[in-house]
This record gives C-alpha cells, sequence and structure tokens, in this order.
C-alpha cells in the first residue's frame, strides 16, 4: 500500500507521522509532515492530529493540518504477516507491582480515595523490528480498535490499538464512554461480573455525569454492557450529550481526562498517588490522540484514549499497563490483569 510505503519513507527520514484506522472502518488515513519542527498546542483551538501526554503539565503534540501531506487509503488484509518477530522477555517485576497495589489499597481504605489507576511498563528486548509488518498485524488483529502508529524523531515511535473512545464531538454533539472491569475472553461473550468491576465501572459513569453536567444538556446514559476488546472483555457505557452554547470543546476535554478508568477518584488526589508513586513516567500512555477541528467535516474531533499501547526505541518494545484498583482489589489477580492486558501488543510481536 501507499500509505505504508509513505511511512517507511518518513520514518527512515526522520520525519514526523501518524497513520490511524478508526474502530470498524476499513481506511487507513496518515498525516505526514516535511519538517521535524516539535509544535505544541494548549487551547485545541487549531486543525490537527494531536498526541497528549496523562499529566496535563506535560506537552500536547500537534501535527498540524496546513502543514502536513493527507494520505488515505482502504486497507487491504495482508497475507504476508506470519513471521515471527522474537524477543527475549526481562525478569518481570511482579513483586514490585503488588507491592503498588497494595499501598493503593492501603491509601484507599485510609482516606477518601475509592479508585486508584496503577500502571506499570514492561520491556521486551526485539531482535528484529519492522514498522510495517507490527503495525499491518495491528490492523490484521483488531478491527473495533483504534490502531495507529505516531512518530516524532524528537519524541518517539508508539504504536497502539486502544478500545476507549476520550471524545468525539461534531457541531455541539457529543459521544463519550465510561469503559472500566477486565476480565479475560474466553470464547464468551455473555459473562458475569463481579462486584468490584461493576462498582469500578459505575464510579467512571457517575464521575462522567458529574464533570459534564454543567456544560452540556440532554445528556444520555446508556446501560453498561460487556464488549471484547482483543483478548479481554470490558464494562461499558456509551454517553452522549449536548455541549451547551456558552462552553467550549477544551472545557470539555478538560472535563473528562483523565478519567477516573485511566487515573482515579477524586481526580486530584489520584492523579498525585499516582505521580508519586508509580515507578516510572508514563508519558502519553493513558493519555490521549486524535484529530480536531476538521475543517472538512464541521469542525469535528474525535479523540481516543492511549490504551493498549506500546513505545519502541533501538529494539526496545514499552508495554504500558494498568488496572483500577479500588477496596475490594485483589493484589495478585491485578497483576494477572496487566499481563493479559500485555497480550494486545506481545501478540504482534511474536
Ligand atoms: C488502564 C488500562 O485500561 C483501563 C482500565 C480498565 C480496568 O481497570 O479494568 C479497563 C479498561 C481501561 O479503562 C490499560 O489498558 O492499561
Amino acid at each position: 500500500m501507499k500509505i505504508f510505503d509513505k511511512i517507511n519513507k518518513n520514518y527512515h527520514l526522520k520525519l514526523p507521522f501518524v497513520a490511524y484506522r478508526k474502530p470498524n472502518k476499513n481506511k487507513v488515513l496518515g498525516k505526514f509532515l516535511k519538517t521535524d519542527d516539535l509544535v505544541f498546542t494548549s487551547s485545541f483551538t487549531e486543525s490537527g492530529f494531536v498526541f497528549a501526554p496523562f499529566d496535563e503539565q506535560r506537552n500536547t503534540i500537534l501535527f498540524l493540518e496546513k502543514e502536513a501531506e493527507s494520505l488515505e487509503e482502504d486497507y487491504i488484509e495482508s497475507v504476508n504477516t506470519t513471521e515471527n518477530f522474537s524477543f527475549t522477555e526481562n525478569n518481570s517485576s511482579k513483586e514490585e507491582h503488588i507491592a503498588l497495589v497494595e499501598k493503593a489499597i492501603k491509601q484507599i481504605e485510609n482516606s477518601d480515595l475509592k479508585k486508584i489507576v496503577v500502571s506499570r511498563k514492561e520491556q521486551l528486548q526485539l531482535k528484529e523490528f519492522d514498522i510495517i509488518k507490527i503495525y499491518q498485524k495491528l490492523l490484521d488483529k483488531y478491527k473495533t480498535a483504534f490502531v495507529y502508529v505516531w512518530y516524532h524523531p524528537k519524541i518517539g515511535l508508539w504504536f497502539g490499538a486502544t478500545p476507549e473512545t476520550l471524545l468525539e464531538i461534531k457541531d455541539n454533539n457529543f459521544k463519550t464512554m465510561s469503559l472500566a472491569g477486565t476480565q479475560p475472553y474466553k470464547n464468551e461473550e455473555n459473562v458475569v461480573w463481579g462486584n468490584k468491576e461493576i462498582e469500578e465501572q459505575q464510579l467512571v459513569t457517575d464521575f462522567i455525569e458529574n464533570q459534564i453536567k454543567d456544560i452540556a444538556e440532554n445528556i444520555f446514559i446508556e446501560k453498561a454492557k460487556t464488549v471484547k476488546a482483543g483478548t479481554l472483555l470490558h464494562l461499558k457505557s456509551k454517553v452522549k450529550g449536548e455541549l451547551s452554547k456558552s462552553s467550549s470543546f477544551i472545557s470539555l476535554i478538560k472535563a473528562l481526562h483523565p478519567t477516573p478508568a485511566v487515573c482515579g477518584l477524586p481526580r486530584e488526589k489520584a492523579k498525585a498517588f499516582i505521580l508519586q508513586n508509580e515507578n516510572y513516567t508514563r508519558s502519553f500512555y493513558t493519555g490521549f490522540l486524535g484529530e480536531i477541528n476538521k475543517v472538512d467535516d464541521q469542525n469535528s474531533s474525535h479523540l481516543f484514549v492511549n490504551l493498549r499501547c506500546m513505545e519502541v526505541t533501538n529494539n526496545i518494545a514499552s508495554i504500558y499497563v494498568g488496572g483500577g484498583i479500588t477496596k475490594d482489589s485483589i493484589p495478585l489477580k491485578e497483576w494477572q490483569e496487566t499481563i493479559s492486558k500485555t497480550a494486545t501488543m506481545k501478540n504482534v510481536l511474536q
């Protein structure tokens, strides 16, 4: 495909680009830049593609629409991506993660915190690395996800196949979702959920409702349903509404990000716990990415939460995974949940 040649070319010339396919769509879209200038946005008023970190104190990177060459192409499923990407696994950080979960549970028991999402980074040494083969495998395997590859020579190379929409907005009509609770998919989508998962997802739904109630009208929240994301199942409620005339797109982003699906409740206290206690920096994991202010589509924006993602540097893949901790969490189960979540990316590396 032409778009893959262009990805290869930009990557080897060390020029920024993003290629992405929206959930359940066939088209792969690409934005290819001609210089390696690093452009930030904090106003979200420009037209382009944003890549935003978890911590909003850090910079959001913008690929300006007017500076980019845009390509789009129907995806033709590859027949040829069965090669093995062999890799050697590092010693796992099981004890470290379990200790972090235990600390989060204690913090919840001794404060007004109700939920904290804790995460970790797993590094794998790749024996070989082919950007196109990895991206094709992601496209082949995860048709219902937002599947992307994003590159800036001054920032890094990221891949992801995320099940979570942060915000889709056109005119004043917007959609978002409450996604939380995880169990492995075992050939059956009709499953029973435990109280811990039901409560943890309800916390996210209530937070979203509370955050948007003063800036939106006609809010409608669907009952939670089971959804499949790769080899996992989650609970999801769709949310829609109308942004009030006096409110702005950025106020909606700020109201939503980071939701308790990736941070916790109350938000600021959970964030402080995460920044102090996680043993690494999340950078763009649990941030968000996507199109903003599309001029050819009534100024619409479509943003996704950066989950089920990895960063590749010098043949080392860093896979980012986490999970929501509540008073009812069982540390070993939370560890296993992060292992299950690494499979989304490991499946395209082996
Ligand atoms: C934090 C992640 O996922 C989030 C946490 C979930 C959970 O705690 O059950 C489920 C889906 C996502 O909202 C991740 O994939 O790393």
